[in-house]
């Protein structure tokens, strides 16, 4: 018998990281060696190959800063990432050019597919909307999903050559029309019953397209962190997005 994977876990008490520890523990493939969440001693992670991380934005970058500094290849789900950070990430990542982070906004295909639609799209409609409904546990707000679904359009759009959707709001309350994430409005819902769900809006002459994206249990992401920690072992450097493992 081949020794599998061997995978640690950050996070693990948490809704994201207790259904990662069953996948794990599920794939014939992958053998579960830590299971760590805030307060443990890190070094149960140094038996890891990979550590999968979905933990809190605030505390990703330093648990990433001990994981390429000892070695350990990291599968990250947890939101956050400006530009600013992972230039710091590939800094890290360029002292040992055989280590791989692998960085997905949204490990659900059909997020995954939803995102890449509307890059699609985007180039076809000068107004664009991105409405992203929530938990009311969920700390960060806009979603990674959202944020960049939004940077997705704004680069099609801008190669497109086509300027943002007219918009004839001069009175507002703070807020009404969302956040401008690369020109494009973001709303958050947060409400207790929902899961994750994205719904990216597009309009134009006597037309709307609506994509639609619902993650209704966070088993829907396993399939894909399980897919990211077996690739991440032979892709050295960073990679943000799963569109690139799955070849979209
Ligand atoms: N990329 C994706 O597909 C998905 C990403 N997420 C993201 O994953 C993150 C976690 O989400 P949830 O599991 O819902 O949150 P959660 O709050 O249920 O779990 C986070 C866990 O991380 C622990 N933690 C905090 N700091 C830590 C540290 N320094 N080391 C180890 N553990 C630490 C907390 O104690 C908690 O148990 C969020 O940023 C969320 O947006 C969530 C779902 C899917
Ligand atoms: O916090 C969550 O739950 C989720 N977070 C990720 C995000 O911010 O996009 C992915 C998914 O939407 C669930």
């Amino acid at each position: 018998m081949t020794a599998g994977i061997r995978v640690g876990v950050l996070g693990a008490r948490g809704r994201m990281g207790q259904e990662v520890v069953n996948a794990v523990n599920g794939a014939d493939d992958m053998d579960l060696v830590a299971a760590l969440d805030a307060g443990d001693d890190f070094a149960a992670l140094k038996q890891a190959q990979v550590v999968v991380d979905f933990t809190h934005p605030e505390a990703v970058m330093g648990n990433l800063e001990f994981l390429t500094g000892n070695g350990i290849h990291a599968v990250v789900g947890t939101t956050g990432f400006s530009e600013e950070r992972l230039e710091k990430l590939r800094s890290w990542l360029a002292a040992d050019p055989s280590l791989g982070v692998l960085i997905a906004p949204n490990f659900a295909l059909g997020a995954v597919l939803a995102m890449r639609f509307a890059q699609q799209a985007a180039r076809f409609y000068n107004s664009a909307e991105v409405i992203e409904l929530h938990h009311n546990r969920k700390a960060d707000a806009p979603s990674g999903t959202a944020a960049h679904t939004a940077r997705l359009i704004g680069e099609a759009r801008a190669e497109a050559g086509l300027a943002p959707g007219e918009d004839a709001t001069t009175s507002e309350v703070d807020g009404a029309r969302g956040a401008l994430v690369d020109d494009v409005r973001v709303h958050s819902v947060r409400l207790p019953g929902l899961v994750a769900h994205e719904e990216i809006l597009f309009g134009g002459e006597g037309e709307t397209l609506t994509i639609r994206h619902d993650s209704l249990h966070r088993t829907s992401f396993m399939p894909g962190v399980l897919l990211g920690v077996r690739s991440v072992l032979t892709r050295p450097g960073l990679t943000v997005g799963l569109e690139n493992i799955l070849d979209l």
